[in-house]
């Protein structure tokens, strides 16, 4: 007998890719259950599966910084912030901070096939009663337009957005004049992809060449050192209502023309902004 939960959750992470650097996705989580069912005819209350599937991947992998540790390039070892990890491919970064904000695999890459058999292993391995097995389909937003990969992190947040390399995939729609500005969606979609964004106030270093973003939050000491030219500066807090009202004015003056800007955070979620030029 099996039984499925789709659109379970989502998970938000960044990953590190030694072609592309500093990935952020999001992806959908479907369940599968397999298993025997029990006297009360069920093989697992659906008012169970959810939370317990959730609870696991939000204290374990989701808004992490995904390592392949056998990378060509990537190192790791301890600091006195908990883990530190640097690599030279693509480019070379630095990422410092509590144990619990990466999840270190021994693999040369990550793929999402890879990733999804590791957390259903993970969950199979805890499986309760009657379940035999779990697996997990991890999928892509499936996005007809303009989207983009990013990695923030949020200080203030007393939750694991606080992590300084956690990411989102988002589409972008942007308005003018009330209709969808399909050009302008693929130009900055384009030009935000694999970027990191941080808020000035938290520049703790910076050459022309070179960004070190550095914060305490609720969680531990966090830093991160990356190519300039890889990062974005928002003068406020990184939040999805703060990247709206940015693009919205950066778009309002480039084009001349009063914009309205969708950001989405990762799948389903997002904030609107509106700037006159
Ligand atoms: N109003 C806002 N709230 C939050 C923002 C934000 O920008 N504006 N941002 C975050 C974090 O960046 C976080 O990464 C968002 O993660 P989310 O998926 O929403 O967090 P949860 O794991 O709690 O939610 P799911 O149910 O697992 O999708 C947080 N809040």
């Amino acid at each position: 007998m099996a039984l499925f939960v789709n659109h379970l959750t989502h998970i938000d992470v960044s990953l590190w890719c030694s072609t592309r650097g500093l990935v952020g996705c999001s992806w959908q989580v479907d369940a599968l259950l397999e298993g025997e069912l029990g006297d009360d005819g069920m093989l697992f209350d659906f008012g169970e599966v959810k939370p317990w599937i959730k609870r696991t991947l939000d204290s374990g992998l989701d808004h992490t910084l995904l390592v392949p540790t056998q990378a060509p390039g990537v190192e790791v070892s301890e600091c006195d912030e908990g883990v530190c990890v640097r690599t030279t491919h693509p480019y070379v970064m630095e990422v410092r901070g509590p144990a619990q904000a990466f999840t270190l695999l021994p693999w040369e890459s990550i793929t999402l096939e890879r990733v999804t058999q590791h957390l259903s292993a993970q969950l199979t391995e805890q499986r309760p009663t009657n379940v035999e097995r779990v697996t997990l389909t991890l999928s892509d937003e499936q996005i007809n337009g303009a989207a983009y990969g990013y990695s923030h992190g949020l200080k203030r947040h007393l939750g694991n957005c606080q992590r300084i390399a956690h990411g989102h995939r988002s589409r972008l729609h942007i308005f003018q004049q009330q209709e969808r500005q399909a050009g302008l969606e693929q130009q900055w979609g384009a030009w935000l992809d694999n970027r990191y964004l941080l808020e000035e106030a938290d520049i703790a270093e910076q050459t022309a060449s070179r960004l070190i973003c550095r914060y305490e939050a609720a969680q531990g000491h966090f830093s991160i050192s990356l190519p300039a030219e890889r990062c974005s500066v928002l003068p406020t807090p990184t939040t999805v209502e703060n990247i709206a009202r940015w693009l919205a004015e950066q778009i309002a003056k480039q084009t001349g023309t009063a914009t309205c800007v969708h950001a989405f955070e990762g799948i389903n979620k997002g904030a609107t902004a509106l700037a006159n030029p």
